[in-house]
């Protein structure tokens, strides 16, 4: 098994395999023959970590001509690009292909039955993709394109306006701490002996585990559990709660549950883990559920179950930033920590660990930190209306609200069956739906769910209505082209304005219409 890709910062960077692709990204996220520059005398901005919270951060704030160092103690694009969002997506389009002929006789076209699943292949075109997304995040880009001083190494703060970095010391105006986030650890006896897999590992693997249980069925266990299961492996996912995806809605999450078992998943809710030991080539799992004490065997175990914000090392508490270990750097709405002059953005410190919200927040930080006079022009991360999208296989997307946190808000619930959709019948994807939740007697969207087979693309137009101030009347404006699954948006627009044919409505447009006759 590969072991984890963190080594101490000192030792040269490696990415197991050695391949040519992984010797790729390397060179351009952390290239070996780099030199960290001389600092300036002073810096605008030093941000400490290159994730997308700190690469946003850095470029947004030197393309408005501030003097930004950067530093970074591992892979500059952080787990998004080398052990997160790219590499896990890329594995569910090799999944989703694999599902598409297993299902293609539904669509009458003959295959052989037996699919030849080449997962070396599969991972090698992972490596070879994120190795060629990651000049997006290069080094050189960074310094070159943008200007941004990029220092390699730990960094920590060393003064009230000092970080410093293997030995050099960055002095800086403000600073913006983007350290993000590592792969919750489970205190369960015998875990740690036996070895497991995490996002930090498992896209290393060249060989597929044939028994794999994953632990948690959060964003990382489903998305996973479901590519690896489609790959060829036997999949077991034990999940604490009653039900997978627990913060989504629980239609939407049954469906996935359904597809799961559909798919030859096994499935144990309510599991409580007791001890994990190795017995020869196994790795043994001993587990409580539905009141029964049971065992399983397998190869690997996959686990993610939560997200500890890396706030350790960074001398934090000498520079006056409070932090909780578990919800990582305290920060009010203007994303500014207990120390003014120093901010903090990204996994590190928000709910949203996502990497379109630490975009989103980067920018926040840039016109916080850089463009604010007493506190005047001060941007909130409260103001921002966030998406998100789980990428199982329908996807489940939400934007907003869910009704269970109505806060005392009464609302209307427009839900369009994707059975209702002529493109969702065509494509043979009639599992699904729109959920719009609106205030109640206005037009106005608080929030929604989509689970359909691309609903992080569908969701969009939610979002855009959210963030403009657009309601349902406006949907119901919008023309969509017939036959595409977004239908079932405008749809549920066509539901709402059909609640504004009131009787009285009625009446005054069939006695116009008597009178014409
Ligand atoms: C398997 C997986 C799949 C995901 N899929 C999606 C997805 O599809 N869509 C989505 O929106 N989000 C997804 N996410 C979440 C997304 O990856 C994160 O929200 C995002 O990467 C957060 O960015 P960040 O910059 O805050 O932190 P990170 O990406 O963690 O970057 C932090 C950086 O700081 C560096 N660092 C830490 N401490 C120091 C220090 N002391 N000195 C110098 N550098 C330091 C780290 O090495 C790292 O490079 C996924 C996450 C995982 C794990
Ligand atoms: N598509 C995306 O945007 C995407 C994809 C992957 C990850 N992410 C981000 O990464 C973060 C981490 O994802 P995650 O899946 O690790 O966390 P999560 O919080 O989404 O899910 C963790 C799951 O583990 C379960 N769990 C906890 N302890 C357990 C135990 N002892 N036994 C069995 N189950 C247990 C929880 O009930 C929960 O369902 C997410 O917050 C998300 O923001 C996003």
């Amino acid at each position: 098994m590969s072991q984890a890709v963190f080594p101490p910062t000192d030792q040269p960077i490696s990415v197991p395999p050695m391949d040519r692709y992984n010797q790729e990204l390397i060179e351009n996220l952390h290239p070996p023959d780099w030199s960290n520059p001389e600092p300036a005398p002073c810096y605008n901005l030093v941000v400490i970590g290159a994730g997308t919270a700190g690469l946003v951060t850095a470029a947004g704030a030197a393309l408005l001509g501030a003097k930004v160092a950067l530093v970074e103690k591992h892979l500059m694009g952080g787990d998004c690009t080398n052990v997160g969002c790219v590499p896990s997506k890329t594995m569910i389009r090799s999944a989703r292909v694999v599902a598409d002929i297993k299902y293609a006789e539904k669509f009458g076209v003959g295959t052989s039955h037996y699919v030849d699943i080449d997962f070396p292949a599969v991972m090698e075109r992972l490596r070879r993709i994120r190795a060629a997304i990651s000049l997006h995040d290069s080094a050189k880009r960074f310094q070159q394109e943008f200007g941004v001083d990029v220092f390699f190494g730990n960094a920590c703060f060393s003064g009230r306006n000092t970080v410093e970095v293997a030995q050099k010391t960055l002095r800086f105006k403000k600073a913006v701490i983007a350290t993000g986030s590592s792969p919750k650890k489970l205190s369960i006896p015998g875990l740690e002996e036996v070895q497991y897999l995490t996002n930090e590992n498992v896209f290393s693997l060249t060989r597929r585990p044939n028994r794999l249980a994953v632990i948690g069925g959060g964003y990382i266990g489903c998305e996973l559990a479901q590519t690896f299961r489609r790959l060829g492996s036997e999949v077991i996912l034990l999940q604490k709660g009653s039900h997978l995806l627990g913060r989504e809605d629980a239609d939407a999450a049954a469906i996935i549950q359904k597809t799961f078992v559909r798919e030859g998943m096994q499935l144990i809710l309510e599991a409580n883990i007791h001890h994990v030991e190795r017995q020869d080539v196994n790795k043994v799992i001993y587990y409580e559920a539905n009141g029964k004490q049971n065992q399983l065997y397998v190869d690997e175990i996959l686990v993610g179950v939560g997200r500890s914000p890396n706030v350790e090392n960074l001398n934090l508490e000498s520079v006056g930033v409070k932090y909780d270990k578990q919800k990582g750097v305290i920060v009010d709405d203007y994303l500014q920590t207990t120390n003014p002059r120093i901010y903090a953005v990204g996994d590190v410190c928000m709910e949203w660990k996502f990497t379109h919200a630490a975009d989103a927040a980067a920018r926040i930080v840039v016109q916080n930190a850089l463009f604010s006079v007493l506190g005047l022009g001060r941007k909130k991360l409260s103001s921002l209306t966030m998406p998100w999208c789980t990428y199982t296989d329908p996807e489940v997307a939400h934007v907003g609200m869910y009704p269970e946190q109505n806060q005392g808000i009464e609302i209307d619930t427009y839900y369009i069956p994707l059975n209702e959709v002529d493109r969702a019948i065509i494509d043979g994807e009639p599992e699904g739906f729109v959920k719009v939740h609106v205030k109640k007697g206005t037009d106005k969207i608080l929030g929604a769910t989509i689970v359909a087979r691309h609903a992080g693309e569908i969701i969009n137009e939610i979002t855009l209505a959210m963030t403009n101030n657009l309601g349902m009347k406006a949907i119901a404006k919008t023309i969509h082209p017939y036959p595409t699954q977004a239908e079932a948006i405008r749809k549920a627009a066509d539901a709402y304005n059909r609640t504004r044919l009131t009787p009285l409505v009625k009446k005054i447009t069939s006695s116009w219409l008597s009178w014409q006759r």
